[in-house]
């Protein structure tokens, strides 16, 4: 159901880490309202706090100063998932398993166990390598697993980061395909991080371009191609190199101001 209260609200969010060496001001201010349902997607260049922003709001780091929250629907589930750039599933585990523990975890029943993780390996084609380990696989596939996981857990919201970064550009448009697939079955609020702008507007409904370090919110694209999508035939709709070439917009200078810096 959508409403037009925000899932995922950020207010003036800032982070400060602070070592010897000195202090580094991550994110500056950052504000955000994402509505339910919103596949969100963060682009902006390296080292301008897109991980430090979703690891706030997934809870795993704390801010120094501003606020976000996360509107619950059903305090049962899980607040949120993560998927990873490269590996972030467990080696010592069959991808059964592993696409079962966050059922497993919070106490859910056989049957349901059962009946989400063969979905879920279904939609990613690993239903015949469900006793394999993850040294068996392909980076692929190890990420579909990563998938799978996190679409079994039903989070509220998804976070993922950079995902198919490390992917070949042929499996990273099969996973985007899937990635779209799947979340078309219960669209999910999600944040997505990645450097392609290309990737970004295939999937993104809202883009999120950030500044160079500090991050701030320099822009935000709001992208209506109609769901679902087709990848190759929405590659060539004239208004995706329209969509792309204003996002470079964006980027460019603030790519070029990040250089400088690491220089
Ligand atoms: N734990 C930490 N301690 C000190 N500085 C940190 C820490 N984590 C991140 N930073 C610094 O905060 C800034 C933002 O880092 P972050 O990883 O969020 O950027 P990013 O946009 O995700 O980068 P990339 O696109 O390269 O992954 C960088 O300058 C980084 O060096």
């Amino acid at each position: 159901m959508r409403t037009d209260a925000p899932k995922i609200s950020i207010d003036g969010l800032s982070k400060v880490f602070s070592s010897r060496s000195g202090t580094v001001t991550a994110l500056d201010s950052v504000s955000l309202r994402i509505a339910p349902g919103t596949f969100c997607v963060v682009v902006g260049p390296s080292g301008c706090g897109k991980t430090t922003l979703l690891r706030i709001v997934a809870g795993l780091e704390q801010q120094s100063s501003g606020n976000f929250h996360i509107a619950r629907q059903d305090p049962r589930k899980p607040l949120n998932s993560m998927v990873f750039q490269g590996d972030s599933i467990f080696p010592w585990m069959t991808v059964w398993d592993n696409a079962a523990y966050g059922l497993k975890m919070r106490g859910a029943g056989r049957a349901e166990i059962k009946d989400v993780v063969s979905h879920y390996l279904d939609r990613t084609g690993l239903r015949r390598f469900a006793d394999y380990y993850p040294h068996q696989l392909s980076g692929g596939m190890r990420q579909r697993v990563s998938i799978a996981r996190a679409f079994a857990n039903d989070p509220e919201v998804l976070f993922m980061d950079e995902p198919f970064s490390a992917l070949d550009e042929q499996n990273k448009v099969l996973l985007q395909e899937e990635l779209l697939r799947i979340w078309e079955e219960h669209k999910k609020t999600v944040i997505f991080i990645t450097h392609s702008v290309d990737e970004a507007v295939t999937l993104g409904d809202q883009i999120v371009v950030m500044t160079a370090h500090p991050g701030r919110i320099k822009a935000i694209v709001d992208i209506d191609f109609p769901r679902p999508r087709n990848i190759l035939e929405l590659r060539r709709d004239p208004k995706f190199g329209e969509l792309v070439f204003t996002i470079w917009g964006y980027l460019r200078a603030e790519v070029d101001l990040a250089r400088k810096a690491s220089h």
